[in-house]
Order: structure tokens, then C-alpha cells, then sequence
């Protein structure tokens, strides 16, 4: 099992999880993965138990009672499902509302609330979506995020930009008909930055009515009445329109779930292959078989890396600049999740891998020289994309010049992946773990492949590590102090 080509797992789409720089000899070795029989057994039953009933041991809400677990749901549209036919087709509707009527969407949200969606946002759309016109958006707006920092300086740029927009139409003979759409999104409804900013962006807008005309939407726990959240309270209050972010899914797992498909609908991306490609990772992660399921393998190999060989820390390394939000996205999951003080027995661990975000070949110039000198204690996880849309053949613009010469007729795509072949080999010379996730072509269904699996993987993580994988009591430490002294200011 140590060979190159049997240390890659690929699935029927082509996805494929190459682990040979992980595992072998010098490496996390077989007899290291069985030695860990008896925890990935238990690992794969408590993950199969959570994928049945949302049950998972140990695991209580942020008010201390338990809670089920229930992302794994959200790949199967089914009625009486978290997402069913019918809400898939809202969410659709509420998509071609927009189309040739508003102008733009500014979505407000932090934490899971804004990592996914702006994942989304970067693979469909890439980096100069709010540049092109209406038509090349196929009459999708503009979208703009918010609320993922409290930034007085880009918030005042975002509501000048708005109103400069707004301008510009009524000069172009469409006076009055600037519309903007304000995505508040928030799972707690209460959250400073998310709401702060909101208000900020809302009061100003409001105040140059009739020149913008606003409307606003809210994403929030779905509870009504007296437990219904601040935002909820708002929205019913209001008579805004609402979407959900269900009972069971935490932050960082919603983005299968309206928190992300609402910021797919509104830029026209596949949602319905986005979960399909992360049904089918559910699917192939169902089978016992370590060297059969990527979720599973990447769990129990990165744990070992980290707790036998000082591997604790894991620098996620896309090659593709549009993936980088995926790496900031998997710095919530993996630091929410695995980050934890105490063993679901209430024991001191101290477990946790701590997550870098880097990009391929950016960071070669800049991280790199400390993945390959610095200590041992990184994993570093590229990610590749074999076919690529677009890809440019470097011309022979300078054939006087010899070493601009040499690299002409190769493909842009071609002189990435030698990078990133020739980085993952000169870190492995020196047993500097590394694997590379493969996606056959960056599109929404590989993109539902590669998040599903990771957010699946630290569920059998959190089993290996014995932690609760599902909640996040450390960031309450700093909010209990934050709390009473934003009060002090109002005084
Ligand atoms: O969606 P919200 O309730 O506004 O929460 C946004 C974020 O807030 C906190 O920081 C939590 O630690 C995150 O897990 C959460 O994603």
C-alpha cells in the first residue's frame, strides 16, 4: 500500500485524494493506521449513528442541552428534509427575482455566516464579477460582501460606492431605479459584526431613498415567537422575507444549507449540482473501508501526522487563486472544530491542529522557505485542478530572449502544476508531509466533493481525538468580556 499509485483514492467523478507523500514508509505508516482499528471502527459507527438520528455523544448546545448533528442531511433534497423540493425551489425563484432588477446584493454575515458564501462566490463568479455587465451576469447583480469585519473605512467605500452607482444609472437616463438587496445573515440573529455593519449600510441607504430603493432579507434560526432570534424578531416585525439556517447545522457547516445556497441563487450558480457532488462524497465516505472513504482516511491520517508524529499544524494550499477562500473557509472548520480544550469526558487535551491558509504558487514566495526549513510539524494539503476553463499557451513574444524563450508554448496550467509537483516533492525529500486533493475541473459539483468531505472529516476527527467536533465554547471567553464593556460605551 505504499506505492505512488495505491496511495491515491479517486472516485467515480475523478476526484481523488493523493496521500502518497503522507503515507508509507517514513511517513504515517500502515501498521500506524492499524493500530488504530479499534478508534476508527468506533469512529465509523458514531458517524453513522450521526448520519441516522443527528446524535452525537457528548455533544450539547451553547445553552448546555443536547443537540442533534444534522449536516449530513443536507445533500438529500427530500421532502420533510432539510432541504426539500420545495425549498430548493424558493431559493431558485428568489434567484431569477433578482435577475434584470436589482442592481446589487450586499450580504452581511461573519464566521460560517460568510466563509462558504464567499467560496461560492469566488468559484462562480471569480474576482471581476461586479465589473462585467448586466448581460455578461446574465442578469444577475452585483454582489458584495459586508458584516465579516466591523470596518469603518470599507463600510463608509461600500455605501459610497452604492450611491455612486445609483449616480451613475440616473445619469444614464434611469433615475430613481437603483436597487440594492440586503442579505442579513446570521444563525444566533444578534451577531456585532453581522448586525453593526448592517445598520451602518441600512441608515445610509434608507437616507438616499428615492435615488436607491432597498430591500432586505434575512437568513436566521427559523424559531418563532419568544424564541425566535433578534433578526427573526426584526424580519417578522418588518415584513421581510426570510430563509433558514435549520435547527442542527452549525456555522461552518451551513453552507449546504440556505445560509450558502441563498448567495448561490443570487449569482446564478448549480445548486443542484453543488449538492449532488457533495451527496456523492457522502455517499462514497459511507463505506468501512479506510482506503475506500477520503473522509475517513484524511481524518485518521492527519490525527496520526499530528499526535505520533508532531504534525500539528496543516497549511491548506490550493493552487488557484480562486480557491483561497476555501482555505479560510477550512481555518473556521478546523479550528471550531477540533480546536478543544477538553475530551468529551470533561479531560484536559489541549487538542487541536492549527490551520494556515496559503496559495499556490503565491505562497512558494512567500511560506514556503518555512514549510521546507522551519520545523517538522506541518502538513501542508495542496489541492490541484486538473482542467482549467481558461488556459493560456505562453507566446514567443521575446524570442531574443533565451530564458523567456525556454518557457514559451507551455500551457499557464502546465507551469502551475510543475510547481506544485516540484513543491510537494522537494517537501517530501525532506519527510515533510504533504497530499494533494485533485479536482477534475473547478466547477460546482467538485466543489460540493471537496467541502463536503472535509466537513466530514472532522466529524471522524472529532471521534479519533475524542472531542466534541460540534461546538465552540472558546469563543465565549472573549465575548463575555466584550459584552458589558460595548455597554460601557453607550453610558
Ligand atoms: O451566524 P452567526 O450566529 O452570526 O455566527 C457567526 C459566527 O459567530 C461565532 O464567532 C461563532 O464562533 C461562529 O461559529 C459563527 O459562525
Amino acid at each position: 500500500m505504499s506505492s505512488k499509485e495505491e496511495s491515491c483514492l479517486t472516485l467515480a467523478s475523478g476526484f481523488s485524494f493523493d496521500y502518497g507523500n503522507l503515507y508509507g514508509a517514513g511517513k504515517v505508516t500502515a501498521s500506524d493506521v492499524e493500530e488504530l482499528a479499534e478508534k476508527l471502527a468506533a469512529a465509523q459507527k458514531a458517524v453513522e449513528t450521526m448520519r441516522a438520528t443527528g446524535e452525537v455523544r457528548g455533544h450539547l448546545s451553547k445553552d448546555g442541552t443536547p443537540e442533534r448533528v444534522l449536516f449530513t442531511q443536507l445533500p438529500y433534497v427530500a421532502e420533510g428534509n432539510l432541504n426539500s423540493p420545495a425549498s430548493i425551489a424558493r431559493l431558485k425563484e428568489f434567484g431569477s427575482s433578482l435577475k434584470n432588477t436589482v442592481d446589487a446584493v450586499v450580504t452581511f454575515g461573519i464566521g460560517g455566516s460568510y466563509l462558504g458564501n464567499k467560496v461560492l462566490f469566488d468559484v462562480h463568479c471569480g474576482e471581476f464579477w461586479n465589473a462585467k455587465s448586466v448581460k455578461e451576469r446574465n442578469g444577475y447583480p452585483k454582489l458584495y460582501f459586508n458584516g465579516n469585519n466591523i470596518d469603518a473605512r470599507r463600510t463608509a467605500d461600500m455605501v459610497e460606492h452604492l450611491i455612486a452607482e445609483a449616480r451613475l444609472k440616473a445619469v444614464h437616463g434611469q433615475p430613481n431605479s437603483y436597487k440594492v438587496v440586503l442579505v442579513v445573515i446570521s444563525k444566533s440573529g444578534g451577531t456585532l459584526d453581522t448586525m453593526s455593519t448592517f445598520m451602518v449600510m441600512y441608515d445610509a441607504l434608507k437616507q438616499q431613498e428615492p435615488l436607491l430603493n432597498i430591500e432586505v432579507v434575512a437568513v436566521t434560526d427559523p424559531a418563532k415567537g419568544e424564541k425566535a432570534t433578534l433578526l427573526g424578531k426584526l424580519a417578522q416585525e418588518q415584513g421581510w422575507p426570510t430563509f433558514s439556517v435549520p435547527d442542527g447545522v452549525g456555522g461552518r457547516f451551513s453552507i449546504f444549507s440556505e445560509v450558502g445556497l441563498v448567495t448561490a441563487a443570487c449569482i446564478g450558480m448549480d445548486i443542484d449540482a453543488f449538492l449532488a457532488g457533495a451527496q456523492a462524497m457522502d455517499q462514497a465516505c459511507q463505506t468501512s473501508d479506510i482506503y475506500k472513504n477520503p473522509a475517513k482516511l484524511n481524518a485518521a491520517l492527519k490525527f496520526i501526522a499530528a499526535e505520533k508524529y508532531g504534525r500539528d499544524i496543516e497549511v491548506f494550499m490550493p493552487y488557484a487563486d480562486y480557491l483561497k477562500s476555501v482555505a479560510e473557509w477550512y481555518v473556521q472548520l478546523l479550528a471550531e472544530s477540533l480546536g478543544k480544550r477538553t475530551s468529551r469526558e470533561g479531560a484536559e487535551v489541549f487538542y487541536g491542529r492549527t490551520p494556515i491558509v496559503a496559495v499556490g504558487t503565491t505562497d512558494m514566495h512567500a511560506q514556503t522557505q518555512q514549510h521546507q526549513d522551519g520545523k517538522k510539524d506541518k502538513v501542508v494539503q495542496f489541492v490541484k485542478v486538473v482542467k482549467w476553463e481558461q488556459d493560456a499557451v505562453i507566446p514567443d513574444v521575446f524570442p531574443a530572449v533565451s530564458k523567456l524563450s525556454e518557457i514559451s508554448s507551455i500551457y499557464l496550467s502546465q507551469a502551475l502544476d510543475v510547481a506544485r509537483e516540484a513543491n510537494a516533492e522537494a517537501l517530501i525529500n525532506d519527510e515533510r508531509f504533504n497530499a494533494t486533493l485533485i479536482l477534475p475541473s473547478l466547477n460546482a459539483y467538485h466543489l460540493g466533493e471537496l467541502l463536503y468531505m472535509l466537513a466530514l472529516s472532522v466529524a471522524y476527527e472529532g471521534e479519533l481525538a475524542n472531542v466534541d467536533a460540534f461546538d465552540q465554547p472558546g469563543v465565549e471567553a472573549y465575548k463575555r468580556l466584550m459584552g458589558p464593556r460595548l455597554k460601557a460605551l453607550k453610558k
